[in-house]
């Protein structure tokens, strides 16, 4: 459903987009993850015929973004970053507003439907809740019946449960045969959400696959965290055969690896006669994948400085 080969975009002397090349399929959710600056939504706002691309090839259903850019909007529904409305603009306006650019909108009352929005056609943009907007701009992205819709950092400061009610309305998206692309911060919900996903930084993809291909992928497939009762020598954790990463994180270190690492830091421990407090041995998650993935570009310098002073504590 949708291509991208080579994609480069510049601003100026900043490369926002450095290579990048995915195919997202027909009926998935595909979720773009990386770190802020990383270039996901220069690479997405290129796909809805946004930005120019310096170089590289798009195609979305067979249409190039810039070059059939009208043909495109009937093709693709965009809701992107903190999108914002109008405050006065009530929700019955802004479905009927955004109902006049396509040539067969769904009818408003049947999205109204759709999305939970049923009791709110006279309420006033300014005074919806965040949850409330969200399914309103899932909604407008969706009024022109497009094949892809893109959500930017959808359930951004959603509490819970509003967080799960859109993941719920973004699947019924998919399952109503919708090709959804969705750039999100969130591990969780891409891990919950997502059919595949791409980790991008530094405007590459650095892996692309299902979340638990991604997690089977990573050096670290078992978590070993506990607060130590002395100072511990990080750097012994570090060598021990199946280690990939040590870190601190609010006091606790943080050990991945292979599943035998767990019983080797606990040997290692008792060795250096440090006491493990409320020790966790979990299975390792799409957070531990993406740290993995990010750290040697992004985390590494913090995370030295972290041990660092845990170890000279
Ligand atoms: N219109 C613009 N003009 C100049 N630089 C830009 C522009 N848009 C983005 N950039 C820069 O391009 C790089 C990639 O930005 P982009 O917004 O694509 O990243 P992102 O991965 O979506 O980040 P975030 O997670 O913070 O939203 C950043 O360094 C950003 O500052």
């Amino acid at each position: 459903m949708v291509s991208v080969e080579g994609l480069r975009k510049t601003y100026g002397s900043t490369v926002a987009v450095d290579d990048v090349s995915l195919d997202v399929f027909s009926g998935e959710i595909f979720g773009i993850l990386g770190p802020n600056g990383a270039g996901k939504t220069t690479t997405v706002e290129s796909i809805a015929g946004l930005r120019t691309p310096d170089a590289g090839t798009i195609r979305v259903h067979g249409l190039d973004p810039v070059r059939d850019r009208e043909a495109l909007t009937g093709i693709v529904g965009v809701q992107l970053q903190e999108s914002k409305l109008q405050p006065k603009i009530t929700v019955g306006e802004a479905l009927e507003l955004w109902s006049a650019f396509y040539p067969d909108p769904v009818p408003a009352d049947e999205l109204a439907g759709r999305l939970g929005l049923s009791g709110l056609l006279d309420k006033q943009f300014r005074t919806l809740s965040g949850g409330q907007q969200q399914r309103l701009s899932i909604a407008l992205a969706l009024v022109g019946r497009p094949k892809v819709v893109i959500l930017d950092e959808l359930t951004t400061g959603l509490d819970p449960r509003a967080r799960r009610e859109v993941w719920g309305l973004v699947r019924d998206v998919r399952d109503s045969g919708v090709t959804v692309l969705l750039v999100t911060h969130a591990m969780e919900e891409a891990q919950s959400l997502c059919d595949r996903v791409a980790i991008i930084s530094g405007g590459r993809v650095l892996a692309l696959d299902t979340p638990d291909g991604l997690i089977r992928g990573a050096a670290a497939t078992t978590v070993t965290s506990f607060l130590p009762s002395a100072a511990v020598d990080l750097q012994a954790l570090r060598d021990l055969d199946g280690v990939a990463t040590v870190r601190t994180d609010a006091g606790r270190v943080v050990v991945e690896g292979a599943e035998e690492s767990a019983l080797a830091v606990l040997a290692a421990l008792a060795a250096q006669g440090v006491t493990p407090a409320r020790l966790r041995v979990v299975e390792g998650s799409l957070d531990t994948a993406y740290l993995d993935l990010t750290a040697d570009e992004l985390a590494a310098d913090a995370l030295a400085a972290d041990a660092l002073t845990l170890e000279t504590a």
